[in-house]
């Protein structure tokens, strides 16, 4: 019978076709072929055992894939290069097996009730090509399906996991001799089977990616077409034997490979050469620039291996982008620029360029961070970059034919798209890339609209919280790699969530984590996350304090009054609207930062004409009379605040003992960091500021300020949430967060502002919180179980987010007034706050008996530190004797504990 094809005939349908081989490897070892699966069992291994796919990529192995280490890295890359594609490869054989029989059913599949319960142990699945019931001779198929058969019963699913039919009642043996090339009529519908498909392939949803983006899929079908496209197009281009042997005599490697210490890429392998080999140039080894070597740390040569592999093509057939979500202060900006560089310079046919331009953007406070990074490892002469600002619009860059980068904010990119558009970029790099998350926004939808096929995001945030935002990174950098969004959902998103839902049965959690293993696999190949711990040895040690600040007399009496206000009483018994909570929130938060915040706010809205029918009113009355007759918000006291007294104290004693060293002051309040200016000028500390109001252009100047050796500043007072994200402020090396927030995300970006590559101090950081009240609640909801999950390290994510029960509010508002430390009372700690013995808090390796460890702990990666972590650290009351530490000995009159963890101790502080 002569028919026309259907999509997965077109394509090559990997579950019929013999699996394709790439020509280099047309026979693997059977010992190979073992080691291929192995390497991918273990995979799978790793994403199920950790039993999710979010947590997976917390976890620095994973999507590292063997990368060769510092030390092997230039035995290996001169070997074929397949390591990468075990994964592939191991998928590509199970699929393609012809001598695949029908497999016993995996427990997985369910029953439903009511169903006949026959030898339906057995279920098989089959690919099939469907249409309507016809007699004619040609038919035309419709498209590709699933075929699910158990005992008298089936399913037939599109490739988007959607049932088409069902049937039920069939004779048992008609369903059960079903074999290749049969066609049969099921449920209305004609369809011929054009192969079995194993269990496993059904269960991880590879069945379900023809066209879509499986793994064995794309690496067959792809490279089935381009290889035999016209293999001998390029070859016929030549124009003379002479030119041929001229050209090819000039091919050599733009460094010496066989130095030592020198950093060679990999080299493609005949699959990747037959494809994209043009003029059949010779294969040059493509070596990275030995003046950026020498800089380089061993994760970062890997990085650049990684993202060289990706946007060749190399490592997932056709598709040339990468995620690297390394976190904070892995030094993302140096590894793009050694790539930029040498793929400027070279590449590994006939040694020609790869790019010519490249798109960086990234936001607008770190455009110029980029240009100066650049500036740092190249020097001005070996590249020439374009920053897109106010006074130097894109027209200027493409009229010149001396640039070779743009940097751009994402804000000018909208603006200036049309430019942008018309423009070759043969790279694409999005810094802070996680806001792609959202494809409907302008911004995604304007990157992805550019041409552009080499893309990668730069992230600190791990990628995979939530599926569709997932999907979303995945599809910018790939596009279409893991099919439509409707299929995505139905095969990975609605089984794995389903899976993690308490009641799930069995079988949901099976196949959810397979779907999640495989999936993994699949993004493994092109996202690349490290942790901090691979640079902690090169950076010096960082003192954590928690410190707990007793509230004033003033701040204790209004916090009471509010406690007591119709509005909170109202939310406890949840008769109030939705948000009223967080208005009382607010005010508590701002009372603990100082009590003149919370006065200009009652003041402010009293004047306000929408003061009466506000909840606001409930909530503040009868406050005013709290404050002293007089009380003038401008002429606040240090004292009003328990926290402020703590900081002044602070400041000074790093101001005496540390003469040379300088200080982040955190807020995400702009009022507040108003108060902390005024702090800073009434003490004559010289400072530098920046938060949201800050001009874009001149916030590299404000830091590059502050981080001079020749600056005479002290603070810099930073709004984490405005400007935090990408900046280096190794100028300074104590780092006071004055406020909590709920996000521990913004702490921790705050944190490694500091904490990073080039500083040159110890780092002290101080979090300073209100003994009992609101602050404490905060810390604790992102320390315990509730704080992690979800939205562990997501910036958009606020307090907006979190739904509260009553019982929740009521413990958020609580005040403790005679407690030391509420967060240690809930710890189960046996202790009393006596424990330090008086050895210097450096070397204290006392095992205490409310420790679960020794001192020292490996909490280093930029996770906030967890309930049963803060029990390990160091910690005692304020009034506790002979502490050694000297910051924490001058400020120890108003608090009333501390907690303390040193990192990287073996250095001396
Ligand atoms: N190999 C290195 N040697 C010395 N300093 C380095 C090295 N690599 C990076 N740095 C410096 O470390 C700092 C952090 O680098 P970078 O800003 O690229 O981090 P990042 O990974 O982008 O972090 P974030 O996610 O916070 O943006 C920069 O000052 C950079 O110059
Ligand atoms: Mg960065």
């Amino acid at each position: 019978m002569r028919r026309s094809a259907a999509p997965s005939q077109l394509q090559g349908n990997p579950f019929k076709k013999p699996k394709f081989i790439p020509p280099a490897r047309s026979n693997p070892s059977p010992n190979e072929e073992v080691t291929k699966l192995n390497s991918d069992i273990k995979l799978s291994e790793v994403a199920a055992n950790k039993n999710t796919f979010l947590q997976s990529q917390n976890d620095s192995r994973i999507c590292s894939f063997n990368l060769p280490t510092e030390e092997s890295s230039r035995g290996i890359n001169h070997e074929d290069h397949y390591r990468e594609k075990y994964c592939l490869e191991a998928s590509a054989k199970t699929t393609s097996d012809p001598h695949h029989t029908v497999h016993l059913a995996p427990k997985e599949i369910t029953v439903s009730k009511g169903q006949e319960e026959e030898p339906d142990s057995l279920v098989k699945y089959f690919s099939v090509v469907w249409c309507k019931p016809s007699k004619k001779k040609h038919k035309k198929w419709e498209g590709d399906a699933v075929l699910i058969v158990k005992g008298k019963s089936f399913t037939l699913k599109d490739l988007e996991g959607k049932d088409i039919g069902r049937g039920i009642g069939y004779k048992f043996k008609e369903l059960e001799k079903i074999e290749e090339g049969q066609t049969m009529t099921l449920g209305g519908k004609e369809v011929e089977v054009m192969g079995i498909i194993s269990p496993d392939d059904f269960n991880s949803g590879r069945c379900f990616q023809l066209g879509g983006g499986s793994s064995a899929a794309l690496r067959s079908s792809q490279a089935v077409k381009k290889c035999f496209s016209n293999p001998f197009k390029s070859v016929c281009k030549l124009s003379s034997k002479e030119n041929r042997q001229k050209s090819f005599q000039n091919c050599k490697p733009r460094h010496d490979p066989y130095a030592p210490n020198s950093l060679v890429m990999p080299q493609p392998d005949n699959n990747h050469q037959w494809m994209f080999s043009k003029n059949c140039f010779p294969v040059v080894d493509v070596v990275i620039d030995p003046h950026l070597v020498f800089h380089l740390r061993p994760h970062q040569k890997e990085g650049i291996i990684f993202l060289y592999e990706c946007v060749m093509g190399m490592r997932v057939n056709g598709r040339c982008g990468a995620i690297l979500a390394d976190e904070m202060g892995l030094g993302k900006t140096l590894q793009c620029i050694s790539l930029i560089w040498t793929l400027q310079c070279q590449g590994p046919y006939g040694g020609k360029p790869v790019i010519k331009k490249t798109l960086i953007v990234s936001p607008g406070s770190l455009v110029n961070n980029w240009r100066k990074e650049f500036q740092k490892w190249l020097g001005i002469e070996r590249i020439k970059i374009f920053t897109v600002d106010q006074d130097h619009k894109v027209e200027e860059f493409t009229k010149s034919p001396f640039y070779s980068v743009l940097i751009i904010s994402y804000e000018m990119l909208l603006r200036s798209l049309d430019q942008i558009k018309n423009i070759k970029f043969d790279l694409l790099i999005c810094d802070e890339g996680h806001r792609l998350k959202n494809s409907t926004i302008k911004t995604a939808t304007a990157l992805i609209s550019l041409a552009c096929e080499k893309r990668i995001i730069l992230t600190g945030t791990p990628v995979q919280n939530d599926l569709q935002e997932f999907f979303a990174l995945i599809d910018f950098v790939n596009p279409g790699i893991l099919g439509s969004l409707p299929s995505y959902r139905k095969i990975y998103e609605e089984p794995i969530i389903k899976s993690r839902q308490p009641s799930a049965s069995e079988e949901e959690k099976e196949l959810g984590e397979r779907r999640a293993a495989e999936l993994t696999c699949l993004t493994g190949l092109f996202v690349l996350r490290r942790t901090q711990e691979v640079i902690n040895k090169y950076l010096p040690p960082k003192i954590e304090n928690v410190v707990f600040c007793r509230p004033g007399a003033l701040q204790i009496e209004l916090y009471r009054k509010l406690l007591n206000s119709q509005a909170v009483r109202f939310c406890l018994q949840g008769l109030l609207e939705n948000s009223s909570h967080l208005i009382c929130i607010g005010a508590l938060k701002k009372l603990c930062n100082h009590p003149c915040l919370l006065f200009s706010s009652v003041k402010e809205k009293e004047c306000s004409s929408t003061w009466d029918e506000n909840e606001e009113r409930n909530l503040y009355e009868g406050l005013m009379n709290v404050f002293p007759a007089d009380y003038n918000p401008v002429m606040f006291t240090e004292e009003e605040s328990g926290k402020l007294q703590v900081l002044s104290k602070l400041l000074a004693v790093i101001h005496e003992l540390c003469p040379d060293e300088k200080v982040v002051l955190v807020s995400n309040y702009t009022q507040t960091l108003n108060i902390l200016q005024e702090v800073c000028k009434r003490h004559g500390y010289a400072y530098k500021r920046l938060d949201g109001q800050t001009q874009i252009s001149q916030r590299q100047q404000i830091v590059d300020g502050f981080n001079s050796k020749y600056s005479t500043d002290f603070i810099f007072l930073l709004s984490s949430k405005a400007g935090g994200v990408g900046l280096n402020l190794i100028g300074g090396s104590h780092l006071i967060l004055y406020d909590i927030d709920w996000n521990p995300a913004t702490d921790i970006q705050a944190m490694s502002r500091v904490w990073r590559d080039g500083q040159k101090h110890p780092v002290h950081i101080y979090r300073l919180l209100t003994t009992g009240t609101i602050e404490e609640k905060i810390y604790q909801r992102q320390i315990s179980k509730q704080g992690l999950s979800g939205a562990v390290v997501d910036l958009t994510k606020t307090c907006d987010h979190i739904q509260f029960s009553v019982e929740e509010l009521k413990n958020l508002f609580t005040l403790h007034e005679s407690s030391h430390c509420v967060t240690h009372d809930l710890l189960d700690c046996e202790c009393t706050g006596e424990n330090h013995t008086g050895d210097s808090l450096e070397k204290f390796p006392v095992f205490r008996n409310c420790q679960l460890g020794t001192h020292q702990q490996k909490s280093d990666s930029l996770k906030p530190v967890s309930m049963s972590q803060l029990k390990q650290w160091k910690h005692f009351s304020g009034d506790h004797l002979n502490l050694t530490d000297p910051f924490l000995e001058r400020i120890r009159e108003n608090v009333s504990f501390f907690f303390q963890n040193i990192t990287n101790q073996t250095t001396a502080i």
